[in-house]
């Protein structure tokens, strides 16, 4: 048991006020106003800071951290076809595992505590590397149904060892998804069997979808129907469903979603990077949809910094709508915490309270861009104007991640070495 005194409680939907939490394992035992009464307990001062539930980033690529600013200033199509996927197939064990371990440091440092993460290249290695890191996610095989039969079965029957092996390890921090790329990439009947999957099994399915307006002209002209729709045929929104982009979408796709309760990633800046238009998310907030937020990967974002997506998707709405009353700082706050815990289908995760899981972040307050400072006035701050560089401590399962800036679990010199040999390789 320890206890974190001296901070301010800040959780979604609720006003910040001073006060302390008690953790025992991986859980808050309590969450409360005002100072401990001392027992014994080891005590932590926080010092004033403002404590935070831990950062969730609904969808990202961390293997291909090592491809940032490869690929600037083009479209997803090119994108992919001259950047992405003439470098991944280069790639080695060696590295995946240096770009991993990139985004691992990058979302901790940032105050990501939760991630989902979609990727085609050793993931059985990403997955097994969980347990040591800490970090709590939730991985699936990212998978393009181009190539043989025999290629595709092994796709599919790669995602189920992916989750006959992993789903619920690492003390219940590793979760596995079914990761299809896109219903461009997958055709009709593979992406039934991913989705009979995800049924069968009762575990997330995710993938992108309408991200850009070609993609759903072309679904049109192919299949004669838009790509939600397309995948709302095929069962994809019977069980637990997660749409990465949704950006080209109709107000009865908006319904279809709150219906059946499909989330959203919304990734801003890796939508306006690529050029690909603004999700209407404050619609889709109106008609109770569950939006969560997500960065995509470095290689189009080109960070993986979920306090400056928080701000994004702050913001955004605000000025596609020319009205800054659409959106508000709790919003996108809930989205990037609560919301993307609820997106991921995971439990007691994404708020300080009693019972659930001790994700938290300690936010240093003392900079001169966080002030003048009230309770008051610490949301608005912290969607408006906090750094991440502010974000001192980060727990998880009450295990600390990061001390006074510092990885506890990771070796950041060696990280940033491994990273930059790794992309020299493939020069
Ligand atoms: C097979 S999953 C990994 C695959 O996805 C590609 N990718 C990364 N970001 C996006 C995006 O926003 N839309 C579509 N595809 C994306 C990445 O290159 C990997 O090949
Ligand atoms: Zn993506």
């Amino acid at each position: 048991m320890k206890i974190l005194k001296n901070v301010v409680i800040v959780n979604p939907g609720e006003k910040p006020y001073k006060g302390f939490v008690t953790i025992e394992k991986d859980k808050f035992i309590s969450v409360s106003p005002g100072d401990p009464k001392s027992q014994g307990i080891p005590e932590e001062d926080g010092c004033g800071g403002w404590l935070l539930p831990g950062l969730v980033n609904t969808h990202g690529h961390a293997g291909s951290s090592i491809l940032r600013g490869a690929g600037d200033d083009m479209a997803l199509d090119t994108w992919l076809k001259t950047v992405m996927w003439p470098n991944e197939s280069k790639f080695t064990e060696e590295t995946v595992k240096a770009a991993t371990n990139l985004a691992m440091a990058e979302m901790i440092k940032s105050g990501t505590t939760t991630f989902l993460d979609m990727y085609h290249l050793f993931v059985d290695q990403f997955a097994e590397r969980i347990a040591d890191t800490g970090l709590k996610a939730v991985l699936g095989r990212g998978m393009i149904a181009f190539g043989t039969e025999e290629e595709k079965q092994s796709r599919l029957e790669a995602s189920k060892h992916l989750i006959q092996q992993f789903h619920g390890s690492a003390d219940g921090r590793l979760h596995i998804a079914v990761t299809p790329h896109a219903p461009y990439t997958c055709p009709p009947e593979f992406m039934l069997k991913a989705v009979e999957l995800a049924l069968d099994k009762n575990v997330l399915f995710h993938t992108h979808c309408a991200e850009t307006k070609k993609e759903v002209e072309e679904h049109y002209s192919t299949y004669g129907i838009h790509p939600v729709d397309h995948l709302h045929k095929l069962g994809a929104y019977s069980g637990k469903s997660l749409l990465a982009h949704a950006v080209h979408v109709t107000e009865a796709h908006i319904d279809l979603f709150a219906a059946h309760k499909v989330s959203i990633s919304h990734n801003p800046m890796s939508n306006l990077k690529l050029g690909s238009g603004i999700a209407p998310v404050a619609e889709m907030i109106k008609r109770k949809v569950n939006v969560s937020i997500g960065t995509d990967s470095t290689a189009s974002n080109n960070s993986l910094d979920m306090v400056e997506e928080m701000r994004m998707a702050a913001l955004l709405p605000k000025g596609r709508q020319e009205d800054p009353t659409v959106t508000n700082a709790d919003q996108s706050f809930s989205a990037a915490t609560v919301g993307g815990a609820r997106a991921l289908h995971l439990n007691k995760t994404g708020m300080l309270k009693p019972g659930w899981f001790a994700d938290m972040i300690l936010i240093d307050p003392k900079g001169l861009h966080l002030q003048p400072q009230s309770l008051e006035k610490i949301k608005s701050h912290i969607l408006y104007a906090m750094k991440s560089s502010d974000i001192q401590s980060v727990w998880i399962h009450g295990k600390q991640l990061l001390k006074n800036r510092e990885l506890t679990t990771l070796d950041e010199e060696k990280i940033i070495y491994e990273a930059n040999i790794q992309a020299q390789k493939l020069r």
